[in-house]
Parts: C-alpha cells; structure tokens; sequence
C-alpha cells in the first residue's frame, strides 16, 4: 500500500485525518456496499467514511427510486455504525453528477481516499476530468466479480506520472449489486442475504423497485 501523491508532487495530506468517500448511485444500497465502507475504515486506517449518493448519475438509465428515498435508505443501512456516515452534498448541488464538482470542493482539512469497485475503476477513464479528481483524492480498489484489479493503462500511466498510488482493500468478492436487488424485487424473490433487513423493510413499505428494469 503507498500514500496518495497530489499533482503538485506532495502527498496528499499527510498527517491529517483521513477520510473515505464511497460514491454511488446506491439504487439500493445493499450489503456489499456497507461491507466494502467497513473494510475501508478498518484496512485503511480512515477516521469515517462519508457515503455519497449521487444526485444525477449520468452514465445510468434512471434510477428506481427518489433521490430522498435513497439517502433514507443509506440513513437506515449505516445507523448501527457511527463511523459510516450519509453526506448528501451531492443531491444538495442537484443537477449532473460529477465527481471532479464533489473533490474539489473539499476542505484541505483531510487527506480523501476514494472508495470504488473494480468495474468502477476500469469505467475511471471516463469520467468527466478524470485526471483532475487524482489531484484531490487517492484511488483505493475493491475486487468486484467480473473486472479486473489492474487499472487500466491510461489511469496506471497518469498515476504514474503523478507519482501517485492506487490503495487495494482486501475484498472477498461479493456478487451482489443493486441490479440483481432490483430484479430479486421485481421478481418477488428473497433479498435478505444481499439487503440490511432495515433496508428490506423500507423498500416493502414503500413498494420500491416492483417493475423491472426500473
Ligand atoms: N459487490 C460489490 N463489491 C465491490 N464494490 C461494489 C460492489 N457493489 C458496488 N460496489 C461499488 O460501490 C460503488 C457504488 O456502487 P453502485 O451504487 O453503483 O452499486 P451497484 O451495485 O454497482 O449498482 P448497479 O447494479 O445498479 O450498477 C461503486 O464504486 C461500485 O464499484
Ligand atoms: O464524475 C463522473 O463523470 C462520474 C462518472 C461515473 C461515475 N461517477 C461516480 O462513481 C460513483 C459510482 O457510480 P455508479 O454509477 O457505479 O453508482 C458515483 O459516486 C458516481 O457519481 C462519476
């Protein structure tokens, strides 16, 4: 494991608290995502990691539930862990998602690791002003079934140059995802070993996710 560097060559705030953000669209959020926050906090040394649901991710078809309806359901899967925390910064600024906007805004108060998948980590290279976000935050990856761990070359060559790491947390791959939730759902088939029961429970009340694809 290697510490973050920013683009000014420096390391990204050392000595100062670190802090995990985990962003996602969270349609649910499901169990992997509270196991992978949790695997962060406790591999990474982080003070708390923030979950972000995003407020437009605009690489997706819509989404199956509202953005209030989401971050409740973030609130109920993180309430019995103190250190997981809901920031709704980004369904606060509305409009299209962009994690360059969330980065950049941070205080310089904290070093930021940024939490993703392996299918997010191949997908990096897309992302509005990708080479901008490492100047603010350090990559750390978690195996997801069905995409590799190795960053693509274009990120490995700009990580590279920045003399920056990428972090690995140390992941049993979960095959669980908010697409199989959504389907499981629609379907009528049992969610309990991929949902937090708070979770489960919410999204019954509220009739979420009974069509599919939402
Ligand atoms: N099973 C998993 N293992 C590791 N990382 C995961 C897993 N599920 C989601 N993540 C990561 O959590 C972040 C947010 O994921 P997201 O909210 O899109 O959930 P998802 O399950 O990927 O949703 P969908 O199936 O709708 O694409 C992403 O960085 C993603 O890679
Ligand atoms: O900034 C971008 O252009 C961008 C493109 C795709 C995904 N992201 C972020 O990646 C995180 C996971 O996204 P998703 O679609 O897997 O839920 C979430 O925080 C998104 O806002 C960000």
């Amino acid at each position: 494991m290697s510490a973050g560097r920013a683009a000014s060559g420096e390391p990204v705030g050392v000595g100062k608290p670190r802090i995990g953000l985990l962003g996602g669209s969270f349609d649910p959020v499901h169990s992997a995502h509270v196991d992978l926050a949790r695997a962060a906090l406790e591999q990474l040394a982080l003070d708390h990691v923030e979950l972000l649901p995003a407020a437009d991710p605009w690489q997706r078809r819509p989404l199956g539930a509202s953005a209030r309806q989401r971050q409740t359901m973030l609130e109920l899967a993180t309430a019995d862990h103190p250190r997981l925390l809901v920031n709704p910064v980004e369904l606060e600024r509305g409009g299209k998602t962009y994690t360059i906007d969330t980065v950049s805004q941070l205080p310089d108060t904290a070093q930021y690791i940024w939490i993703l998948g392996t299918d997010q980590l191949q997908n990096f290279c897309s992302w509005h002003r990708w080479r901008d976000i490492l100047g603010h935050v350090t990559l750390a990856v978690a195996q997801r079934p069905g995409s590799a761990l190795q960053p693509p070359a274009e990120l490995a060559d700009a990580l590279d140059s920045l003399g920056a790491g990428l972090l690995h947390i140390d992941f049993t791959p979960q095959n669980i995802s908010a697409t199989d939730v959504r389907r499981r759902i629609a379907a009528g088939e049992p969610t309990d070993d991929c949902l937090p029961p708070a979770v489960a429970r919410y999204i019954g009340q509220h009739q979420l996710y009974l069509s599919y694809p939402a």
